[in-house]
């Protein structure tokens, strides 16, 4: 990434709430979906010039006192431009989070997130960020043993965990040893005994864990975790973790976060790459939708934080207007 990328990039991710977004609207060739009903819905513009296409960011209306919300959406030429922004991101909240509460708990998702984070493990933030505060968690896992291929686990362990100094102690991986329903009763009860520490906070909203930063991606049919599209488990609003047992994708058998959990995060980073997911993105940012049809990753919405979508072009290819 050049520079003058970098600045962009910075910019927009550190000061949402200057951008304007009728300016924005009208000037920034949105396509004609996101600009005319979605008052809630991302803003895009396009500079010139720049390897970066990015930059959106507007709040959620919000009454004084309740909550608000950021969304943004961040398109970039290069999927390598991505995983650099995501790891400046990344170690920026790292620092804000250890700084103000002593603790940065982090979320991961398998599948391609995990690649996307590779400028993590090396300088300058490999020696930057204070790895001892880290606390990382899965917001979903296959039911199979942590050294199988399948595991989100091992992808993590091999890609970036293995190369990054954070205490065995504070990475909290699903047990691999008990069933789903037992894996993701266990993973529940090791959240709360966290939040009852300190570890963990709890949204004052919604009483679900509020994790700092959750770090997901999107697979092509729109799911999210390993919340399916219209499974019934997208619906759970009870519990903290679930599980399924009928995946559409392999492996059949999973524990997942709930959507209470994911949309009481402080900050969500969504990471979609590559044509294969231009589909699910142009019906995520479509107008028009009922709310009976909803993909998984369109009820990715928080209560009170910032959701950015890092995306590469292919993935929006399907956005005309961009
Ligand atoms: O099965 C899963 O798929 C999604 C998406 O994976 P991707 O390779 O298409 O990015 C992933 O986010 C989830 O954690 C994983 O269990």
């Amino acid at each position: 990434m050049t520079t003058s990328a970098a600045a962009s990039a910075t910019a927009a991710l550190s000061t949402p709430s200057s951008v304007n977004p009728h300016r924005s609207s009208s000037a920034l060739r949105l396509p004609a979906s996101l600009r005319r009903s979605h008052p809630n819905r991302f803003l895009s513009s396009s500079p010139s010039r720049s390897p970066l296409v990015p930059v959106s960011a507007m709040a959620s209306p919000a009454a004084a006192g309740e909550t608000s919300s950021r969304k943004k959406l961040i398109i970039f030429d290069a999927e390598d431009d991505l995983a650099a922004s995501l790891a400046k991101y990344t170690s920026e909240l790292s620092a804000k989070f250890a700084a103000e509460r002593g603790a940065f708990t982090v979320v991961l998702s398998g599948g391609s997130l995990v690649k996307a984070l590779r400028k993590l493990a090396e300088p300058p933030y490999l020696e930057a960020v204070d790895w001892s505060k880290w606390h990382v968690f899965w917001v979903d896992e296959r039911v199979v043993p942590k050294d199988h291929a399948d595991s989100n686990y091992r992808l993590a362990s091999d890609q970036f965990l293995s190369k990054v100094p954070i205490p065995a102690d504070q990475v909290h991986a699903i047990n691999d040893e008990l069933s789903s329903e037992g894996a993701a009763g266990d993973y529940e009860t090791r959240l709360k005994q966290l939040a009852k520490n300190g570890v963990i906070e709890l949204s004052p909203v919604s009483g679900f864990p509020k994790f700092d930063l959750m770090l997901m991606g999107m697979g092509p049919d729109g799911h999210v975790a390993s919340l399916f599209p219209g499974h019934p488990v997208v619906n759970e609003n009870q519990k903290w973790v679930t599980f399924v047992k009928d995946s559409p994708k392999p492996p059949p058998e999973r524990i997942t976060f709930t959507f209470p959990v994911i949309n009481s995060s402080a900050h969500i980073a969504l990471v979609i790459t590559g044509a294969g997911k231009a589909g699910a993105v142009h019906k995520a940012l479509s107008e028009g939708q009922s709310t009976s049809d909803l993909l998984p990753v369109e009820m990715v919405s928080l209560q009170n934080g910032e959701l950015v979508w890092f995306t590469d072009k292919p993935a929006v290819s399907m956005l005309s207007s961009i």
